[in-house]
């Protein structure tokens, strides 16, 4: 399942990622790349240990906290200390599926990828290319998304990230260990509980479906979620 989730970071926010991100140093994106990958991957990286990184990584697992689709979509256990790149006029990354998993730089505890993330820091009309490009069974789905937006998709897919032909694009990404790994039942949960939201818009809280209704969220959630 795609999910685009709007507004995660705010424009302030995007703002001083962007003022941060400016004063950073930029290295090969290939440092934290799987020996497939690093052959496909041509772009910029801010080092994971730099305090930059640690900064603005905080800021964005603080506004996914925050943000009820996120929660609802990818059902995190773990997230992986976000990272930030860059694509210049020139630089893509080709077809790869991500590493399955990762080890968190401090404390090398290992996460599993369920989830890939990337949340956009770059308006779309500053670049041309740069779409992130995902393959599932309905074929391929091309994504450019305003600043502050993030899409989330199965970290089992195919992807990759087009040519910029003009402009730079920046982005954060990371990965999240989910309760639930299985994109097939996770994207049921997530149906589920936006259906439970319609519900409640129209039916008060005490209702017997709304409460029978969120009773099986849970129950299921209880049934298949690992922690
Ligand atoms: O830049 C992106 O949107 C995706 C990056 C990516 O696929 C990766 O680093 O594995
Ligand atoms: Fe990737």
């Amino acid at each position: 399942m795609l999910v685009h989730v709007k507004n995660v970071l705010t424009a302030e926010e995007v703002a001083y990622c962007r003022d941060v991100l400016e004063s950073a140093e930029w290295g090969d994106g290939k440092a934290t790349a799987g020996q497939q990958s690093a052959k496909a991957k041509h772009n910029l990286q801010i080092p994971q240990k730099s305090p930059q990184c640690r900064e603005l990584g905080e800021l964005v697992l603080r506004a996914l906290g925050r943000n009820p689709t996120f929660t609802s979509a990818a059902l995190p256990l773990r997230v992986f200390p976000p990272l930030f790149n860059r694509y210049d006029t020139g630089m893509y990354f080709d077809a790869h599926v991500d590493n399955a998993i990762r080890p968190e730089p401090e404390t090398g505890y290992r996460i599993r990828t369920d989830v890939s993330s990337t949340l956009f820091l770059t308006p779309p009309e500053d670049y041309d290319g740069g779409e992130l490009v995902i393959r599932d069974t309905y074929g391929e789905h091309s994504v450019k998304l305003p600043a502050g937006d993030l899409v989330l998709y199965p970290s089992t897919s195919l992807h990759s990230v087009k040519l910029i032909t003009r402009g730079s694009r920046w982005a954060s990404f990371f990965w999240t260990q989910s309760m639930v790994k299985d994109d097939g039942k996770r994207t049921l949960m997530y149906e589920f509980d936006q259906a439970i939201i319609e519900i409640r818009k129209s039916l008060p809280d005490s209702h017997e479906g709304v409460l029978g209704v969120t009773g099986t969220y849970h129950n299921l959630l209880r049934q298949w979620a690992e922690l």
